[in-house]
């Protein structure tokens, strides 16, 4: 059996719970394996943000022509891009290469507030790169900018799915992990003619950093093993409420989830904490 290999395009989080590193943890722990192309470092704990140094588009361009001309990844993800230039890139790359199986992850906003996309990078966003994605994953303030909409209720959800399918996306999921805190955790899911209502219980915790990032990898490395866009999202549910519900507790802030969680129970492990 070959490996498949997944790509993500994001940015470092020095605390290990988002970004590349979640990124690299989620594909390791499906069978994928990965590589990554840094856009950015971030000086970042469960606390915050405390610092935000992008590379140059050209080191962005660098790495992917390295990892485009050799290796070929089965799936290729996107993450945190900072810059209008960087979005640019990995559209050109993404189509020099030929990547179709790709998941962009439309990251803007950390948790604590700091800025991870700029501004006028959105409509670049938009216009570039979704009409190259086989899937996209905004959280909801993430699908209000995309779409230049309010989203309280379910039905806004639905129009916003509309909306982004509308820019050639395949298959849009709006997470709900932004919802009120009284509901359930539904992720909505558009392929531009049916919806589909990811259902889990909201689990009351606030160690949810770096939940955005493992959910579209794990849809990455799906699609990298060749299972259907249904699948690799319906799996990459399942691996994030483990990972939520069996949290680490790390750190004073906003701890990591736990990426061990899924195949420690598949593997039926006792105690799902390692
Ligand atoms: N408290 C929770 N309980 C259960 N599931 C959750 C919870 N919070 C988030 N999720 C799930 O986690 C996934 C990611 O959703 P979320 O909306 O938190 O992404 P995000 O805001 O992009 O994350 P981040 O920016 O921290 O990486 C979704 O599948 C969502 O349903
Ligand atoms: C590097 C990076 N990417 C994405 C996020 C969003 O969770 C984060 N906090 N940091």
């Amino acid at each position: 059996m070959t490996i498949k290999k997944a790509l993500t395009i994001a940015g470092s989080d020095s605390g290990g719970g988002a970004g590349i590193q979640a990124d690299i943890k989620t594909f390791q722990e499906l069978g994928v394996y990965g590589m990554s192309a840094l856009t950015a470092v971030t000086a970042q704990n469960t606390l915050g943000v405390q610092g935000v140094y992008p590379l140059e588009a050209e080191a962005v361009a660098r790495q992917l022509d390295s990892v485009g001309e050799d290796l070929g990844p089965d799936a290729v993800k996107t993450g945190m891009l900072f810059s209008p230039e960087i979005v640019r890139i990995v559209a050109d790359k993404a189509q020099q290469y030929q990547w179709r199986n790709l998941v962009v992850d439309p990251v803007m906003i950390a948790k604590g507030g700091a800025p991870l996309l700029q501004q006028e990078a959105v409509r670049t966003v938009v216009h570039y790169l979704l009409p190259l994605a086989m899937v996209v994953t905004p959280n909801i303030p993430e699908a209000e900018l995309l779409t230049d909409m309010k989203i309280t209720t379910l039905q806004q959800r639905e129009e916003a799915a509309r909306r982004l399918v509308q820019t050639g996306a395949r298959y849009v999921v709006i997470k709900g992990g932004h919802a009120a805190e009284t509901e359930p955790a539904v992720d909505v899911l558009f392929d531009g003619h049916e919806f589909m209502y990811l259902e889990s219980p909201r689990i009351p915790t606030r160690h949810t950093h770096g939940t955005g990032c493992t959910f579209s990898a794990a849809v990455a490395a799906g699609l990298a093993q060749g299972h259907s866009a249904y699948d690799a999202i319906r799996t990459a549910k399942l691996f994030i409420q483990a990972a939520i519900e069996d949290g680490l507790h790390i750190g004073g802030g906003h701890g990591p989830t736990n990426h061990f969680a899924y195949q420690q129970r598949k593997r039926g492990a006792g105690d799902v904490r390692p």
